[in-house]
């Protein structure tokens, strides 16, 4: 249909014209504003996780049935699956106050004082992104949560003396992208540890309707499936690509989104039948044309495709993995033979 509709063309042409950086400033701050409306704020309406929201979901009434504070937990997973979500869960479930802190923002003793003064018992305090804690705070940590005390140093030189804070009895709730960069005594002070997998397309069918339903844009059952098979397994994905497909639909004057509009769309968007977008692409390609499908390290791949290395292995490599495209061998990264079936491109011959 699109491609008939001259105004959709124009619009989309438009858009491509408008300048970037204005569009990309509005569009974060609508996307914020969105996250919070489409967060689930029960567990009974989180989709998905199954096994960890059953877990969970004994816990937090064991706890409160013991009205004490939940173990510490600890949520790691690629960005987008659920984490802040979940956090935010657990405080509303237990009936409590969440405190948020992102690990890196928290850089002097006093940062950490300030964030646990306050907290009552059984609140619970979320430190996102903890595996970029600093080291000296991540030590104040260890006896805030297994002792719920903190000692720090006031003043300086023969005045300095130590201040001990005694703390309620709290939660705290840990998400990380990369718990392998976690410290051992800090991950071991954690009872609840948990890791979000990536969805499967029924779940994230689930969660376009949830989302479509609160935008009030009907869409049918297949069309949601159709969002849900390009969101590479994240919830955070597929109510972006929901949001652009509905833009489509209205330009389009469709009245409900259906698979077709959705293949037009996300076409257009240049998200592939598996969820791939331009950079996936960019780097499968960059390791076939100039390393021979690998092995090849991943700061040099970065540099080749001008991306940051830790971008890549956080947001973009997970799901390559998962989708069995690369593989992680001692000697680099190696792309696979579905990654050449996917792209349509012929396996090199082996090297002699
Ligand atoms: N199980 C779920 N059911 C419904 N919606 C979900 C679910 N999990 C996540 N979402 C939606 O996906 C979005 C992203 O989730 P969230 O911010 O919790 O991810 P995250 O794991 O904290 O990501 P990051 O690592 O980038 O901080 C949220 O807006 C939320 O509405
Ligand atoms: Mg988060």
């Amino acid at each position: 249909m699109s491609d008939e509709n001259p105004q959709f063309n124009t619009w989309f042409e438009g858009q491509n014209e408008t300048d970037a950086l204005l569009r990309d400033a509005a569009e974060n701050a609508r996307d914020q504003q969105d996250e919070l409306s489409l967060r689930p704020k029960y567990l009974r309406e989180y989709i998905g996780q199954k096994s960890l929201k059953e877990e969970l979901a004994v816990y937090l009434q064991a706890a409160k049935m013991r009205e004490e504070a939940l173990d510490h937990v600890l949520l790691f997973g690629p960005p987008g699956l659920g984490k802040t979500t979940l956090a935010m869960i657990i405080a509303n479930e237990l009936g409590v106050h969440l405190k948020t802190a992102s690990g890196p923002a928290i850089e002097k003793g006093g940062d950490l004082v300030a964030l646990l003064n306050g907290l009552e018992p059984g609140d619970v305090l979320f430190i996102d992104e903890i595996h970029r804690l600093p080291t000296t705070i991540e030590e104040m940590l260890y006896s805030a949560m297994e002792d719920y005390f903190i000692d720090i140093m006031v003043g300086q030189g023969p005045t300095a003396r130590a201040v001990h804070f005694p703390l309620p009895p709290f939660t705290l709730v840990g998400a990380t992208t990369r718990p392998g960069m976690l410290s051992k005594p800090l991950r071991d002070r954690f009872g609840i540890i948990n890791s979000l997998e990536y969805y499967q397309p029924e779940d994230l069918q689930q969660i376009v309707v949830r989302t479509a339903d609160i935008f009030e844009a009907p869409i049918t059952k297949e069309g949601a499936y159709a969002v849900a098979s390009r969101s590479r397994g994240t919830p955070r994905i597929a109510n972006r690509l929901l949001k652009r497909v509905r833009d489509f639909a209205q330009v389009a004057g469709k009245e409900a989104i259906d698979t077709d509009l959705v293949e037009t769309a996300l076409d257009k968007l240049r998200v592939d039948q598996k969820g791939l977008d331009d950079t996936d692409h960019k780097l499968l390609n960059a390791m076939m044309d100039f390393y021979h499908g690998g092995p090849v390290g991943l700061s040099t791949i970065a540099a080749n495709i001008g991306e940051e290395a830790d971008t890549l292995e956080s947001m973009v490599e997970p799901y390559l993995l998962q989708l069995g495209f690369i593989r992680r061998t001692p000697r680099g990264r190696v792309v696979t033979k579905a990654a050449y079936q996917h792209l349509g491109r012929p396996m090199p011959q082996p090297k002699d």
